[in-house]
């Protein structure tokens, strides 16, 4: 491709919602669809194992997996110098794409990133904000909504919601609209089971439009109410500090039972403080991973990911955890000493937990 094309500014969309309430299920879906092909996509995961990138489906080659971090903390510097650097590859006809979706972590506080995003003057006639989409949880959300700062705010600052989960047997729809109603009532809600959602509903939201949010979500907004970007300074981190994440790599494969086991020892032990857990499992005598997801108390059923072509046979798992001490996460090794953990790989970033 020759350089130097001249291109409208790229859409941006903000994807957020709380922890494992399917953002990446719609993410995936967005990018399987014409209307989404040429997509750049920056994640940030929580968690240093880089599982995202194998749970995304690879239909962009932009794709940017922010770690080390939180987006709307340590990282914001790093967001918009990759924004900066997606902008000038395009203009300079390196990377074709037509609009930007960014996936928050499930703990972001949207409004920091929503900040840059829309004051930065270097942004300026690249990108253009397209909307806040906000992923809610009909079986925890309710929960999160009235316990986590974070979920209010995700659920508040949205153009749209996107009701995930209702097909399952906690879900509570009735009440869940009428807290969300209460937080943003100018937001449409829409049900999306398992990612189905329409591709064309989360295009052409109208530019964030902070005169239809909530007086609460204009003042988060206010630029005295929002820190400069951090650029990994790690006292800036705004979330709780009983919250961390643990990663493991483990290199052999697991004996399903064996694991098994492990899952259930953990979930009576610590269930309720598991507010997240994500594994690609590898197996014995399996030639292909599963995906394993927690949240909270409830576990989906493992995917087989029978397009896998990997050869790394490592198995990857991380958990969002709180109130662990040291002393339990030494005990949650323990637990997996039967199989053979040969690296830690360190969270590093966001409140890191070390593991003796
Ligand atoms: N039953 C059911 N499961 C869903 C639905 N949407 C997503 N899931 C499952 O929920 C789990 C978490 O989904 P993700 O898309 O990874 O959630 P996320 O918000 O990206 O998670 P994090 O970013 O890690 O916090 C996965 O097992 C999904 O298959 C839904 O509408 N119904």
């Amino acid at each position: 491709m020759t350089g130097n094309q001249s291109s409208a500014p790229a859409p941006i969309t903000l994807l957020t919602g709380f922890l494992g309430s399917g953002k990446t299920t719609v993410l995936n879906t967005l990018l399987r669809h014409p209307d989404f092909s040429r997509t750049a996509v920056i994640m940030n995961e929580f968690g240093e194992t880089g599982l995202d990138r194998e749970l995304v489906v690879s239909t962009t080659e932009s794709l940017v997996l922010l770690q080390s971090g939180c987006m709307c903390c340590t990282l914001r510097g790093d967001l918009l110098e990759t924004l900066i650097e997606l902008g000038e590859r395009r203009e300079a006809g390196e990377l074709e794409f037509a609009r930007v979706v960014i996936e928050t972590t499930g703990l972001a506080d949207p409004a920091p990133i929503l900040h840059t995003l829309i004051t930065s003057a270097e942004l300026a006639g690249r990108f253009v904000m397209d909307g806040v989409v906000a992923t809610v949880d009909a079986a925890i959300g309710l929960d999160a909504l009235h316990t986590q700062e974070e979920a209010r705010r995700q659920a508040a600052l949205a153009d749209l919601i996107l009701l995930t989960k209702t097909d399952l047997p906690d879900a509570d729809e009735a009440a869940l609209r009428s807290e969300i109603a209460f937080l943003n009532a100018g937001a449409p809600v829409e049900i999306v089971v398992n990612g189905a959602v329409e591709p064309s509903h989360l295009t052409g939201l109208g530019h964030f439009d902070l005169s239809m949010k909530s007086k609460q979500a204009q003042a988060w907004l206010r630029a005295d109410d929002v820190p400069a970007p951090g650029y990994g300074d790690p006292d800036i981190q705004r979330h709780l500090d009983s919250i961390r994440a643990i990663s493991w790599m483990i290199e052999e494969p697991l004996s399903a039972s064996m694991f098994d086991l492990w899952m259930d020892l953990l979930m009576a032990r610590r269930g309720g403080d598991i507010l997240r857990f994500k594994g690609l499992v590898h197996l014995k005598d399996m030639s292909h991973p599963f995906v394993v997801h927690g949240v909270q108390h409830i576990f989906h059923p493992p995917v087989l990911l029978t397009d896998w072509q990997g050869s790394d046979r490592r198995s990857k798992l991380v958990l969002i955890v709180r109130h662990f001490t040291d002393l339990e996460f030494r005990k949650l090794f323990r637990a997996l000493n039967s199989v053979p953990v040969i690296e830690h790989v360190l969270p590093g970033g966001y409140l890191s937990a070390e593991v003796a």
